[in-house]
């Protein structure tokens, strides 16, 4: 059952609440930090010299200050300038090395997003099905890996240096405070166990509920473009649906914040019994080495480096902490990014490969054979064994009630989906077989559900054919082919105008965008398609369902010099426009029921008969 969403592999990719086990955290951590160092060595070079550097120089003042407090009266005042002005060299650099490193942590981190993105978004344009597309759960995953991939890749690299800065710095700290009380170390570390402890817990519970969020989220920004949007306007201002949705947004945007509330108050609890333990180990020591200093067990000097180390430790300590639970949260949403890239091909090819682009142009047809197909295991069957052949250079019609399955069956030609059951035959090979851009190569279709783009017009054709951007007379053989070449040259800027209210074209202050009417964006749909002059099928689901009567038979004109030779299938609830065509196929409940000539069907007294009549007899006097 390949490409049948309950079946692709994709969707398994996990509910969220996964585990992170070490494997998954250290391919994801591996492929953050190549992806990182490719995208921008020299700012991860100079980000790592900062982290070091940022780890040593605590370290070296404490150190450096013991020594001039140790040495006040003991050795020449040009010998303890030397120290005070090495004192004050360090503090210089340690005050700039955090602006140096958010610089590059910046900088790094907006090259690896820019990156990751385009790397996201190359194997989503890779996914040739529509399944995954349609599955909420395989959404929500791509939205997380989209923020994960946009601004968690960087992070990760930053957040790992931080943990070995941190770690230094630690280690520097451990061996100053050992020096000087090996008890006291034991305290600091061991107090260090249970933050790091809760701190992972924390993060795996951020994790959890930013996923439960995501899909409130995307309700909720669907709720806003709603009521943001040109299209949903006109029916949310007349039918007054504006605070339905507005409070649906609300009631989204509630769900998401009970949830960050939940997290909010773990966080407040955990990190103030942090605090308290912390601060319990601090002050017991403080409590400890003044009462050493007094009986002479430690010197001025000693107890400043104590202080020095104690706080170090613990910033340290807890830096370190909190950079681990900061790497283990954003590696838990890598996993997502991770997941979506490895989701592996929707429509996998079986063994067996045909190239289509080593064969040539249609010579016999395309056969269904025995196609079943239903949208998910738990959903009713829309075909049930259509068995069709669409003979080269002949115009076959589909038609049949609304739910038919006619636009399910166009949408397997296509390959958006595989068949359940049985196969389809290009000139004898299972398109399976085929890799699906060479198919689509074959193809040229106006689909029911057409998009208008907001972009100029001339890009809106082009989309058809990205190569004819750079071939304004391609662009307008189309549009003339789809009879709107005279309304778009007649607009504002001609093939460039925008066509939107929401995007200016180029200048912000340009306010020359244009809107069509629903029958001048259909025939740029049609243009579109048209781009293709050379399809072996051309594919047209309902191409003049928005246009009027004198507009709707120009086109079918057209449509019928344009398909002349060329093998199509032609979907259409408006019987005079199939008449012609060589043949016409009745699909009722996902089944062929009737198929013939106009003239052969009008005699068979079927369902194709009395839909024609009923139509026939609306235009009666
Ligand atoms: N993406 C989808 N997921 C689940 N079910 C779907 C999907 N698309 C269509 N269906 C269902 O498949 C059945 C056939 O739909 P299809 O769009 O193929 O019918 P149609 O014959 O083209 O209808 P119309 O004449 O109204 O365009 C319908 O019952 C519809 O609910």
């Amino acid at each position: 059952m390949k490409g049948n969403r309950s079946e692709d592999p994709g969707r398994r990719t996990g509910s969220g609440n996964e585990q992170l086990t070490p494997r998954a955290a250290f391919v994801a951590a591996r492929s953050a930090v190549s992806l990182a160092w490719r995208s921008a060595p020299a700012h991860m070079t100079g980000l790592v010299v900062v982290a070091v550097a940022g780890a040593g120089v605590p370290v070296g003042v404490a150190w450096l200050t013991r020594l001039v407090l140790d040495r006040l009266t003991g050795v020449s005042g040009t010998a303890l300038l030397g120290l005070a002005l090495g004192v004050a060299l360090l503090g210089l650099v340690a005050a700039l090395l955090p602006h140096l490193g958010q610089y590059l942590g910046t900088r790094l981190n907006r090259a690896a997003g820019l990156r990751a993105v385009n790397r996201l978004f190359t194997v989503v344009n890779s996914f040739g099905g529509l399944a995954r597309f349609e599955d909420p759960r395989f959404q929500d995953r791509l939205r997380m890996a989209q923020s994960a991939g946009s601004q968690t890749v960087g992070r990760v690299v930053e957040t790992g240096l931080r943990i070995a800065g941190g770690g230094l710095g630690v280690v520097g700290f451990v061996i100053a405070l050992f020096v000087i009380s090996p008890v006291m170390t034991g305290l600091v570390v061991a107090a260090a166990v249970p933050a790091l402890a809760a701190e992972f817990r924390l993060s795996r519970l951020r994790a959890r509920s930013a996923w439960r969020i995501s899909s409130a989220q995307r309700r909720e920004f669907f709720y806003q473009s709603l009521l943001s949007s040109l299209d949903a306007a006109k029916e949310i201002r007349l039918f007054a649906a504006g605070d339905f949705f507005k409070h649906r947004m609300l009631d989204e945007r509630r769900a998401a914040d009970a949830e960050r509330r939940l997290v909010e108050r773990r966080e407040l609890v955990t990190q103030s019994g942090l605090a308290v333990l912390s601060a319990l180990v601090s002050g017991g020591g403080l409590v400890w080495a003044v009462l050493a200093a007094r009986q002479g067990r430690l010197s001025v000097g000693d107890v400043s480096m104590f202080v020095a180390a104690v706080v170090g430790v613990q910033g340290a300590m807890s830096g370190l902490v909190g950079s681990l639970a900061d790497g283990h949260h954003q590696l838990l949403l890598l996993n997502h990014y991770m997941a979506v890239l490895g989701a592996g091909p929707d429509l996998p090819p079986p063994a067996g490969l045909v190239h289509l682009d080593t064969l040539p142009a249609l010579r016999r047809g395309i056969e269904l054979r025995d196609v079943w197909f239903r949208y998910g295991d738990g959903c009713p069957w829309v075909l049930r064994g259509v068995n069709l052949f669409l003979p080269r250079g002949a115009a076959v019609a589909l038609v049949g009630h609304n739910g038919a399955g006619k636009s399910t069956l166009v949408k397997l030609l296509c390959r958006f989906y595989d068949p359940t059951r049985g196969e389809i035959l290009w000139d004898g090979v299972d398109i399976r077989r085929v890799p699906v851009h060479e198919l689509r190569r074959r193809l040229g279709a106006v689909f029911q559900d057409y998009m208008n783009y907001d972009l100029t017009a001339g890009e809106n054709i082009a989309v058809g054919d990205v190569r004819a951007l750079g071939d304004p007379a391609k662009l307008a053989t189309a549009a003339r082919e789809a009879g709107v070449h005279d309304v778009v040259a007649k607009l504002p800027h001609g093939y460039d105008t925008m066509l939107s209210r929401l995007f200016a074209a180029g200048d912000a202050d340009d306010d020359t965008g244009a809107l069509l009417s629903g029958g001048q964006w259909q025939r740029l749909a049609l243009a579109r398609a048209f781009l293709r002059t050379e399809p072996d099928l051309l594919i047209l689901d309902e191409p003049s369902s928005g246009l009027d009567a004198e507009a709707e038979y120009d086109i079918h004109l057209r449509l019928r010099r344009y398909r002349a030779d060329r093998t199509s299938l032609l979907i259409s609830h408006r019987l005079g426009a199939v008449r012609d065509a060589d043949r016409i196929v009745v699909l009722a409940d996902g089944r062929i029921t009737e198929e013939g000539s106009h003239a052969e069907l009008l005699d068979a007294d079927g369902t194709y008969a009395r839909l024609f009549t009923v139509q026939a007899n609306g235009y009666q006097p």
